[in-house]
């Protein structure tokens, strides 16, 4: 199964780094920083309105190479240009070739808050996510532990850092309430199986109360989809491979309806 390939993957990887670089030297350099307290991703989604979460994804396990030419950076400019809220940054590198740096460059390049999106399996990498620059983690109930969603929901929460909860149905979004989440997003993708169905988020948003936030995300492609999700009341949604496969990101925002 591809989600616990890439689990796999993210224990190593972070092991390794951990043996380079202690956690208790990320702790110290985390300790430098100054407080961080004004939730700049989780803001930008409660205004009103739809709020559009944009991604650069150079590639991914269920589609391969998206984007054969990647000016992250530019990327970036045109989406802030284009007028979305947040952008999601892939960082994990061996199945979506993303990579940590894409954070602090594209931090310099735009002010928009900065999503990490990364399979966050440890505590090590919510510390590394504030020191690349992010303003939000992405914390995905399949992996995790009831224990470990609360524990990693209150260090992001120290450190100044909003979580997106990942959800894929209706058992996952109660853990996700019950642990604290305040931003839930309901994946429309299966990372089991890689299938999509945008009717799942659609289904499931009366499973979150109004005062949490509700991202929808995945196979977001058409006008007609983001009308639908904008009938079912979703507050953001989060648009990967049809942003990046557009040559013109304002006009097909535009186009799109949001
Ligand atoms: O490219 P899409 O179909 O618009 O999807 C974006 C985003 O939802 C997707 O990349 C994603 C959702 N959850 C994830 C978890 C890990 C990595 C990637 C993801």
């Amino acid at each position: 199964m591809i989600l616990d390939q890439l689990v796999n993957a993210t224990k190593k990887r972070i092991t390794r780094q951990q043996q380079q670089v202690p956690l208790a030297t990320l702790q110290a350099q985390v300790a430098q920083l100054p407080a961080r307290t004004n939730f700049a991703f989780e803001t930008q989604l409660l205004k009103p309105g739809l709020a559009v979460i944009g991604e650069l994804k150079k590639a991914s396990p269920s589609k391969g190479l998206i984007a054969n030419d990647f000016p992250y950076q530019q990327i970036a400019c045109d989406y802030e240009q284009a007028g979305v809220a947040a952008i999601s940054v892939l960082t994990e590198p061996d199945y979506f070739q993303g990579n940590d740096q894409f954070l602090p460059q594209v931090g310099q390049t735009v002010k928009l808050p900065l999503l990490r999106k990364d399979f966050t399996v440890a505590p090590y990498m919510i510390y590394q996510a504030r020191l690349l620059g992010a303003s939000a983690i992405l914390l995905i109930v399949a992996i995790l532990t009831d224990e470990q969603l609360r524990d990693y929901l209150a260090l992001a929460e120290q450190l100044g850092l909003s979580a997106l909860v990942e959800a894929h149905d209706a058992k996952e979004i109660k853990q996700a309430l019950t642990a604290g989440a305040r931003i839930i997003g309901v994946n429309n993708r299966n990372l089991k199986d890689f299938s999509v169905n945008l009717q799942n988020s659609i289904q499931l948003r009366q499973q979150v109360p109004a005062d949490v936030l509700f991202v929808a995300e995945s196979g977001i492609r058409t006008a007609a989809d983001i009308a639908q999700l904008k009938t079912a009341g979703v507050d953001a949604v989060l648009i990967g491979e049809t942003l990046m496969r557009a040559t013109n990101k304002a006009a097909k925002l535009q186009e799109l309806g949001v």
